[in-house]
Order: structure tokens, then sequence, then C-alpha cells
């Protein structure tokens, strides 16, 4: 089948990458000309993992190409993905100017019928505008299908060529017979394809978003409460995440959800509930827990200086939003990097893969480390903010000899409280005791 994606981020390029694995045509559209030289050139511009292998493979394959003239890209397209951003506007809700300018450019280029899917996370009733727009120039039938994708990043590839489900929202019988055909492959093993109509669709991305955030921001406070009565969160994720009920999966506690998606989408549910006058109050707990969360050890850091930060050596593993991507929105270490400098901190830090995205928003606040170890050297102490494998099993020795106090403030939870214990360290970590 022949498809354009428009918009190439992460949830564009992985969708291109693997409907042209499955042996499609893809043209893969995008406005930022730097972004389409580097992919016309073989480079891929995102960091994830799985994703250049199969990326080189189609392009030189000749599966998969790359423009940015959307009449170009479209053309003989019998299926159109929309993967365009949707960040929050200054209300909360989620700005469509990006879906919308495209559905408008859309219309007067379509030569024949085209199903056109929406992968970008929208608010409910979004098919139905970028449908509306669409129309305005259209001359030949369309579909509009609402089409959320659930992949995570650092895992993506893996998230979508073996989705726990696809969600598609149609009424259309002939826009549900092409999406049947387009993921048939993604679905042999069982996991369904569930049909709905196009608002459901919308709200089940906002729903599962939503839901995980909340599951992560309960045992965030089960372990601040931990803290105070004495318990360990970890045993208590343990307790009940074996009941099948509740499972094992998002119940780590840590430094606050980041990343892309759950931050503005919360927000756009909330949003859209005062919208329709309704108060959905879970969703502000959430939201202001989450807050207070992501900057969660700097009291305890304060509280171990005597409140004087001023000219501390502070070194900082981990600045992604989590491990396995560069993907720096909404990650709780550039939250910590601002309030450590404002206490007069010097920050040392250290990321595998995120290190000039952190650079391209923080620029020379902070010093860039070769490798965790080159962070060490005369730090008062270590703060540890995304949980890289690499991480959690470092040479304490070394680490030993480099610091100037034995001293952790861990925000992933990384180590055994009886290993800190008997070597020695301050350690401080989320919702255990403090050793
Ligand atoms: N990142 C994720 O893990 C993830 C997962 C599921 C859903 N989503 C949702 O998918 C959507 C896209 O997210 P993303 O993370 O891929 O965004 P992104 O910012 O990484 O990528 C969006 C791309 O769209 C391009 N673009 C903007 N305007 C354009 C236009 N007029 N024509 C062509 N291209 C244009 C940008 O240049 C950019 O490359 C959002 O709604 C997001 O909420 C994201
Ligand atoms: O037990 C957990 C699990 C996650 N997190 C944090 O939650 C955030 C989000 O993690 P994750 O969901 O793995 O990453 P995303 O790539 O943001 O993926 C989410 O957001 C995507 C965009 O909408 C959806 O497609 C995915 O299904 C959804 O998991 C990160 O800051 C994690 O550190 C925790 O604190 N504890």
């Amino acid at each position: 089948m022949k498809i354009a994606v428009v918009g190439t981020g992460y949830v564009g390029l992985v969708t291109g990458t693997c409907f042209a694995e499955t042996g499609n045509q893809v043209t893969c559209v995008d406005i930022d000309e730097n972004k389409i030289e580097k992919m016309r050139a073989g480079e891929i511009p995102i960091y994830e993992p799985g994703l250049e292998d199969l990326f080189l493979r189609n392009s030189n394959e000749g599966r998969l190409q790359f423009t940015t003239n959307l009449a170009e890209g479209i053309e003989g397209a019998k299926v159109i993905f929309l993967a365009l951003p949707t960040p929050p506007g200054e209300d909360g809700s989620a700005d469509l100017k990006y879906i919308l300018k495209v559905a408008n450019d859309l219309g007067p280029l379509l030569k024949d019928y085209t199903v056109i899917i929406d992968k970008s996370t929208v608010p409910v009733g979004t098919s139905e505008k970028v449908h509306a727009a669409i129309s305005k120039g259209a001359k030949v039938p369309f579909d509009v299908v609402s089409n959320p994708e659930f992949l995570r990043e650092g895992v993506a590839v893996e998230d979508f060529m073996k989705p726990d489900r696809v969600v598609i929202g149609t009424k259309s019988e002939r826009a549900k017979e092409v999406m049947n055909k387009l993921y048939a492959p993604l679905v042999r093993q069982g996991n369904p394809i569930i049909f709905m109509d196009e608002r459901s669709a919308e709200m089940t991305k906002y729903a599962a978003n939503a839901f995980l955030a909340t599951k992560i921001t309960f045992m965030n406070e089960i372990a601040n409460l931990c803290e105070l009565v004495g318990a360990n969160v970890d045993d208590i994720r343990k307790g009940i995440g074996t009941d099948s009920r509740i499972g094992k999966r998002f119940l780590f506690a840590g430094i606050g959800y980041g990343g892309s998606c759950f931050p503005k989408d919360v927000q756009a549910l909330a949003k859209t509930s005062l919208e329709n006058d309704y108060k959905f109050q879970i969703l502000d707990a959430v939201m202001n827990v989450n807050e207070q969360q992501k900057t969660k050890l700097i009291p305890a850091v304060q509280e171990f200086f005597g409140n004087n930060l001023k000219g501390k050596k502070i070194a900082m593993w981990g600045l992604a939003f989590k491990p396995y991507t560069d993907d720096i929105r909404e990650a709780p270490a550039l939250y910590n990097i601002d309030s450590l400098i404002e206490a007069g901190c010097e920050v040392h830090v250290y990321d595998p893969e995120a290190m000039k995205n952190v650079q391209s928003v923080v620029g020379n606040k902070v010093t860039y480390c070769k490798n965790p170890y080159e962070c060490l050297q005369d730090a008062d102490a270590l703060l540890i903010m995304t949980e890289w494998p690499q991480f959690r099993t470092p040479d304490f020795d070394k680490m030993e000899s480099l610091l100037k106090n034995k001293i952790i403030f861990d925000g992933r939870n990384l180590y055994e409280l009886d290993q800190m214990k008997e070597m020695g360290y301050t350690y401080y970590s989320i919702g255990r005791e403090r050793v």
C-alpha cells in the first residue's frame, strides 16, 4: 500500500519505518528541512533503540522516502497519517494548529478516495474538525479515522510492531477495510484491533495516559507516606503488583513522571473536563503531586548541607526523562538542575544520550562530562535522575575514590539499602528508609 506520514518526529518516523518494514511504500513529510536532509543522507534524527537498522534497510531498499513537499509526499497515497505535534496551548488544552493547518492544505491535494488517519493525541471532537477542514477544499471522497498511538519512547519499535491492541475510531466500512489490511501484519498473534467511533478512540488515548500517570502518582504518594511511617515502597510494589487486578507494571515510585506525553495529556484531559463543566478531581491531584515530586530530593540535599548549597559541586547522573531515549521534554532532571543552580551549586552532568539536547536548552550553566565517573571528581554529592542500566552496577570503589562525600540522592531507587549501609554511604532514595 502507498502511505504518506505527515510529521516525522518520534511517532511519525516509527510509524513510517515500521509500515515500510511490513512491505508498504512510505513517504515521510516534514516541514523541518534539516531533518529531511539528514534522513535523505541516511541519518536518523532521534535516538530510538532498534529504529536505525530498520530505517536504513527500508531506505536503502527504496520503501522509505522523505520530502518537505506535502503534495509530492501524498501523491498516490491511499492512506495519510497525521503524526503532528499537539503541544499544550496557553490554557493547557491541546493546540491543534499544526493538525488543522495540514488538514486545510490536504483538501485540494486529494485526487482519489483517501483515508486520513490521525495518530496524534487529540481532544475528543478533533476528527470532526479535521474532516471539516479537509472538506473545504476536497473534491473527492475521504474518511478521517482516529488511530491513537500507544508506543513508549525507548521501546517504540517493539511497541509498534507488537502492540497490545490497535484502537481505531471510524464508522466508515470502507475505512475499516483499509485499516484492517494495513494493520494485519501487526496483529497476527491475536492482539486485537478494537473498532469504535472516532470520539471514543480519541478519549481512549487520554484515558490510557491519565490512568497510567495516576497509577504512578498513587505509588509516589504511597512512597511519601512510607518515608513517614517507616515502610519500604519497593516491598509494597511487589506486595500489591502480584495481585493480577493491579498488575506489576507502572508501579515504580520515583521523582515523578515526565516526557512529552503524560504531563501534557493529563493537563489536556483536565481542560476538556472543565470545558464540559466537569471537574475531574483526581487529575488535579495527580498534577499537583507530580509537580512536587519532581524536585522531591532537593529539600533532602538542602537539609544534608545545613541549608547552604553555595559553591557545592553536585554530580548528576541521568538527564533524559527515562532511559533509552535522548528526549528531555518535561524531564525531572531539568527542574532539579534549575533548583540546584538557583541554590548556588555547581552542577556536573552525564547522560549517555541526552546531553546534546540538554545543552540546547540549558547551555553552559552546567558542566557536561564524558562519562559518569568524570562527574564525580571532588563532588559533594551524587544525584541520580534517570535509571540508565549503566548506573545500576557502577564501580563503587572508583566512585568512593572520586567523591568528596559518600552521599547519594537517588530518585530512581537503583541500589539495595543493605548494600549502601555496608559500603558506608549516606543514601536517600524514594519511599525507603534513609541510610
Ligand atoms: N512521543 C511519543 O512517545 C508519543 C507517543 C504516542 C503519541 N504521541 C503523540 O503523537 C503526536 C506527535 O508526537 P511526537 O513526539 O512524534 O512529536 P515530535 O515533535 O517529535 O514530531 C512532530 C513532527 O511534526 C513536524 N511538523 C510540524 N508541523 C508540520 C507540518 N505542517 N507539516 C509536516 N510536518 C510538520 C515537526 O517538524 C516534527 O518533526 C503528538 O500528538 C503526541 O502527543 C507521542
Ligand atoms: O513505574 C513507572 C513507570 C514510568 N514512570 C515515569 O513515567 C514517565 C513516562 O514513562 P513511559 O510511559 O515509559 O514513557 P512515554 O514514552 O512517555 O510513554 C507514555 O506516553 C506515550 C505518549 O502518549 C504513550 O504512547 C505510552 O503508552 C505511555 O506509556 C517517565 O518519566 C517514567 O520515568 C515512573 O515514574 N514509574
